[in-house]
């Protein structure tokens, strides 16, 4: 076997173990040195730094430091209950967290912000609401809604391809279509950090593939900071600028690879040589630190 940081030859960088995460080298958003030092953490659109979490009677998340750049698409791998979700409930506000700081923007985080736009596992749709409505709940439905939200969620719903579902109902959408309503909702408010929780785990093999391929459109549409947590390293290295594997007893941050395979990534990306090398890597890697 080849050494697993050449795999790819120049794509993959080295992987980093044991722990703290400092960003580093190159990546379309990487921060850049900046003469003040201040505004080089506002500008940030994630910084996590010694963060720790735990439930009564079980620490989940020990020591967590690493930052998400503008425009880095940040993928989250680890093993099951391994505490991925509670990381990203923390970053929405969703969680308090028990040590260390979180910052958004350089603010800390108290509570869910509008600049923050999250996606689950299952789609949360209100079956009651149509595909529009679901989409507009983040500006009080349509009711509630400026005429800019309400054209913008009508051009979401074509960019994520339900152009004729609008007045559709939960009920009456596939897995993959309540996934992309989903998706569009977290955009309307166009916000500066995508937190995507698993978003395509449901879904059968060729939607999974057709929503990743959907979600990077969306993401290349304006790329912005964004943390996804996924069990699939096949989707991780086709999304991610960089991929994260939390893992441990309390969960941390044992591997912080960089993926630059150029973009946009296609279907063809997946039977590209570099890109399996990549995968099967990350794997091996994987075993080691998650076992
Ligand atoms: N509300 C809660 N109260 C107590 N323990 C919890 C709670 N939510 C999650 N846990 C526990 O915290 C740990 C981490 O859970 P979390 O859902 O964050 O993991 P995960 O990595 O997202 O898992 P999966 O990949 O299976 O979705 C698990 O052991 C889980 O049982």
């Amino acid at each position: 076997m080849r050494d697993p940081r050449r795999a790819g030859g120049a794509v993959l960088h080295e992987p980093v173990r044991g722990g703290l995460q400092p960003l580093r080298s190159c990546g379309p958003g990487r921060p850049r040195p900046r003469a003040d030092p201040s505004a080089a953490v506002s500008a940030v659109p994630l910084s996590l730094s010694g963060v720790g979490f735990a439930y009564p009677g079980r620490e989940v998340l020990r020591d967590l430091s690493f930052t998400v750049a503008d425009g880095e698409f940040v993928a989250v791998l680890g093993p099951s209950g391994g505490g991925k979700s509670t990381l990203l409930r923390l970053v929405a506000g969703l969680l308090p967290r028990s040590a260390g700081d979180i910052l958004v923007k350089g603010e800390p985080v108290r509570r869910p912000r509008q600049d923050v736009g999250m996606v689950f596992q299952k789609a949360t749709l209100l079956p009651w609401r149509t595909a529009l409505d679901n989409v507009l709940l983040p500006a009080g439905f349509r009711r509630g809604a400026s005429a800019a939200e309400l054209e913008r969620a009508q051009a979401l719903l074509k960019a994520v391809g339900l152009p004729d579902a609008a007045g559709l109902y939960p009920s009456q959408l596939s897995g993959g279509m309540a996934q992309r309503v989903g998706l569009a909702r977290m955009l309307l408010h166009d916000p500066d950090l995508l937190l995507l929780d698993e978003p395509f785990a449901a879904l059968d093999a060729m939607s999974r593939e057709r929503m990743a391929l959907v979600l990077q459109e969306l993401w290349l549409a304006r790329p912005r900071a964004a943390l996804f947590v996924t069990h699939s390293i096949p989707e991780a290295v086709f999304l991610a600028d960089r991929i994260l594997v939390l893992a441990g007893r309390p969960a941390r941050v044992l591997l912080d690879w960089k993926v630059e395979l150029p973009r946009p990534r296609r279907p063809e990306t997946m039977a590209d040589p570099l890109f399996n090398e990549l995968a099967l890597a990350l794997r091996h890697e994987f075993d080691k630190v998650a076992a």
